[in-house]
């Protein structure tokens, strides 16, 4: 039967701007014989399978350019399917006239995300492979990357099978006990079985969960807001820590008008930068929008660099800084310690005695900033284990937490004394909520939604 799903798909891979070469590809049953009809050449039909074969495209005698087309025949395809991949010039009007001829040879225009839907719909990868090839394509840091490979490999696919199989084992166990009593104790017994594989699962799972904030910043970078009032030397730290002038740096209190981001690698960690203006005092309202525009950037930066200077007294900006930043991962900064002392440091020590004193200009100190980053959020590991497996889509964590909280469920139920069978029902929501990372479990409309996400031609 020949559904909407497995007919002949077409689209361009490759980006839509001008490059040496172009990729128009497609994927599906009738791919060699439309891809035939086009091309002056081999008889497609005739070569090797995975061959690139030389020659032109035609239309009615006028050639539309010289290819170099990939022939993949099914199943050891991208697709499992049959996949014709035409390499053009890369240039957009080469590309969209080759395309629209396939649609009028007979090939439908593919959407987003459809060839890795079909790898996906025909079995050669799961969900969770799938959704890697996304996060390989938008890795911006080459530990994302290596995160994302890790997955497509399989890596977290094998983690929750092999899980899901305990779970069914158990469960299976726990219905032989009650079947086949060999003992008195049975239903202890069971108790006591459920109870030790619960922790095991909610251990393993727990230590997924930890992965998933590392995994977060490794994919999308730290987010680091660089706060505090004009002239304090924002924007030289920032420079500084990029070893790059990015930032205007002036003695002018005010010169940094708009956000300013930038990424920066610590220990292969990346650090993604956000200086803001400083907040001036002087003008009441456009003071209540510096606080506004600090408090948003504090709400939304997963570490603060509360930057002060050493060489004034604290102001009652400072103070209100201080305390504004008090419930977020912060890093209080002393700078401008070449200057004589002014800054009331016990004060300060008030808030968090592990603040630290930096001198910008003399290149004092600065490291120090890069140590302290690496023991709140690394523990000190620095680079990361390459081989573990991460976390790192938030469709993936949000769904370990769910399985989490059914796996809590199963414990109170065994504490309260409940049936077996009461307790059984959440250990198998357990083993289906995992399931949906995979895709064993996901339902539709969950599958469709997630690959129209991907770019188009992917
Ligand atoms: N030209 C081109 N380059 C590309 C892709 C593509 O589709 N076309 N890819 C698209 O993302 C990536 C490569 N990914 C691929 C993944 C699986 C198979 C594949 O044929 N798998 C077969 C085994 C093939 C074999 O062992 O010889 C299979 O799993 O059965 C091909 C490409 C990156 N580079
Ligand atoms: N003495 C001394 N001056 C510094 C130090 N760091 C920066 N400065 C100077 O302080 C002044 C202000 O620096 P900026 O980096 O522009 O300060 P900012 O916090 O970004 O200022 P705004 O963008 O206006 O809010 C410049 O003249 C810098 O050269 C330091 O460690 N010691
Ligand atoms: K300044
Ligand atoms: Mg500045």
């Amino acid at each position: 039967m020949i559904t909407k799903e497995f007919d002949t798909i077409a689209a361009i891979s490759t980006p839509l701007g001008e490059g040496a070469i172009g990729i128009v590809r497609m994927s599906g049953t009738n791919a060699v014989e439309i891809a035939n009809k086009v091309f002056k050449g081999k008889d497609l039909n005739k070569v090797e399978s995975h061959t690139l074969n030389y020659g032109h495209i035609e239309e009615d005698g006028r050639i539309l350019d010289e290819v170099m087309i990939g022939v993949m025949k099914a199943p050891k395809t991208f697709t499992r399917e049959d996949i014709i991949e035409i390499n053009t010039h890369g240039g957009i009007a080469v590309m969209n006239e080759i395309l629209q001829l396939l649609l009028r040879k007979g090939a439908r225009m593919a959407e987003p995300g459809e060839f890795t839907k079909r790898a996906f719909l025909n079995g050669r990868v799961d969900l969770s492979q799938a959704e890697a090839v996304m996060d390989i394509i938008r890795a911006k840091t080459d530990q994302a990357m290596n995160i994302a490979v890790a997955q497509l490999d399989g890596s977290l696919s094998n983690l929750i099978n092999n899980t899901r199989q305990e779970i069914l084992e158990t469960l299976a166990q726990v219905e032989v006990n009650i079947d086949y009593p060999e003992y008195d104790d049975v239903e202890e017994m069971t108790t006591k079985m459920l109870r030790e594989k619960t922790a095991a699962f909610q251990k393993l799972l727990d230590n997924l969960l930890k992965t998933a904030k590392r995994g977060k910043i490794l994919r999308e970078g730290l987010k680091t807001a660089i706060i505090g009032r004009p002239n304090v030397g924002k924007s030289s730290l920032l420079n500084h820590l990029l070893r790059e002038d990015k930032a205007i740096v002036t003695d002018i209190e005010g010169t940094t008008r708009d956000v300013i981001e930038e990424f920066v690698n610590i220990n292969g960690v990346p650090l993604k930068l956000i200086d803001t203006a400083g907040i001036r005092e002087t003008d009441d309202v456009v003071e209540k929008i510096g606080v506004e525009r600090s408090r948003k950037a504090l709400s939304e930066a997963d570490l603060v660099l509360l930057v002060l200077n050493s060489g004034e007294k604290l102001t009652d900006q400072d103070l209100s800084l201080l305390e504004l930043s008090q419930n977020s991962n912060r890093i209080i900064v002393l700078n401008k310690t070449d200057l004589p002392q002014e800054i009331e440091t016990e004060k300060i020590a008030e808030f968090d005695p592990n603040y630290i004193e930096i001198s910008v200009l003399k290149d004092e100190n600065v490291d120090k900033i890069e140590e302290q980053i690496n023991e709140m959020f690394f523990e000190n590991a620095g680079i990361v284990e390459q081989d573990a497996t991460y976390l790192s889509n938030t469709r993936h964590i949000a769904l370990i937490e769910q399985a989490l909280d059914s796996l809590k469920a199963v414990n109170d139920g065994l504490d309260m004394g409940l049936p077996v069978d009461l307790v059984q029902v959440d250990m198998t929501r357990t083993w289906e909520i995992l399931g949906e990372i995979t895709g064993d479990s996901a339902p539709d409309e969950l599958i469709t939604q997630l690959f129209s996400q991907f770019c188009l031609g992917k």
